[in-house]
């Protein structure tokens, strides 16, 4: 990590993962069909519990006790389309934080427009990779007040006059679908925690990825990849922080 003002150690990180452990907050996500599944057994290593509810006249009871909710904009259905405002609905009248991943919005122009209305809502947290966040520039400008999370092999979070970046994980991470649909996820698990999201994006990506990194010495290509990174989140601690990032982290 470089270009933090205040600490951010791996102790900083142990605690918030602590909290996510002890707290075990639910995480909304409407996600997409290709990536449920990993999304939420990765939430489940993490300490965290997933609900997954979409149908527009539920999704808004489910996600009214949530920690954080996730707007996932892959494979979206005319369902999925007519749960978003209530989502964003619940989560401005109960205060729940909110992470926008907005998957291929380069493609498409129902998906910019459903950005759009996302990012409509204060403090939005955007997670993506530099494709999409490209394509959402000038949306995240006029908005104001978004925690932009770029992923790749460094991973940049930039909100206000603040940069951080995160120089952890494998190049396996971007070689099974879904991985970054999860790293969402664990975002908003940790944003669930931690007020200062800048640090709760930092602290969530910091932790998937040296989990990545030790997935990959113990796997022998990115099927077992998949199945390592999960047994690393769930066991990952202190000690294994502190030895990845160093002193200074
Ligand atoms: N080349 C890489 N080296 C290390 N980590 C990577 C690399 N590419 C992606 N990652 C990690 O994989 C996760 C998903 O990122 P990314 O591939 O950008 O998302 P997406 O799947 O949405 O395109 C992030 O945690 C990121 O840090
Ligand atoms: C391939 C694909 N198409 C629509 S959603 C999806 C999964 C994207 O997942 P990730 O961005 O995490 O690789
Ligand atoms: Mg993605």
């Amino acid at each position: 990590m470089s270009g933090m003002n205040d600490s951010f150690d791996a102790a900083r990180v142990a605690s918030i993962l602590a909290r996510v452990a002890k707290r075990r907050p639910r995480i909304h996500c409407l996600t997409n069909t290709v990536a449920q599944n990993v999304t939420a057994n990765m939430l489940l290593a993490f300490g965290a519990v997933p609900s997954m509810a979409s149908h527009p006249e539920e999704v808004a009871a489910v996600a009214a006790g949530a920690g954080a909710i996730l707007v996932n904009l892959g494979t979206l259905s005319p369902e999925g389309e007519r749960a978003i405002p209530k989502l964003l609905a619940i989560a401005r009248e109960r205060d729940i934080p909110l992470v926008l991943d907005p998957v291929f919005v380069e493609l498409s122009p129902l998906r910019l427009r459903l950005a759009e209305e996302v990012l409509k809502q204060p403090g939005v947290i955007v997670r993506g990779n530099a494709a999409e966040m490209a394509a959402l520039d000038a949306v995240m400008q006029s908005a104001g007040g978004v925690l932009r999370v770029t992923t790749g092999r460094i991973d940049r979070i930039e909100g206000g006059e603040r940069v951080l970046s995160v120089a952890h994980g494998h190049e396996w991470m971007a070689r099974v679908t879904g991985l970054g649909c999860a790293s969402s996820a664990l975002v908003a698990a940790c944003r669930a925690v931690e007020p200062d999201a800048a640090i709760a994006a930092a602290a969530a990506l910091t932790a998937y990825g040296i989990a990545g990194e030790i997935a990959a010495e113990r796997a022998a290509g990115p099927g077992s990849f998949a199945m390592h990174l999960i047994d690393a989140l769930a066991g990952l601690d202190e000690a294994a922080l502190r030895a990845r990032m160093g002193s200074a982290a």
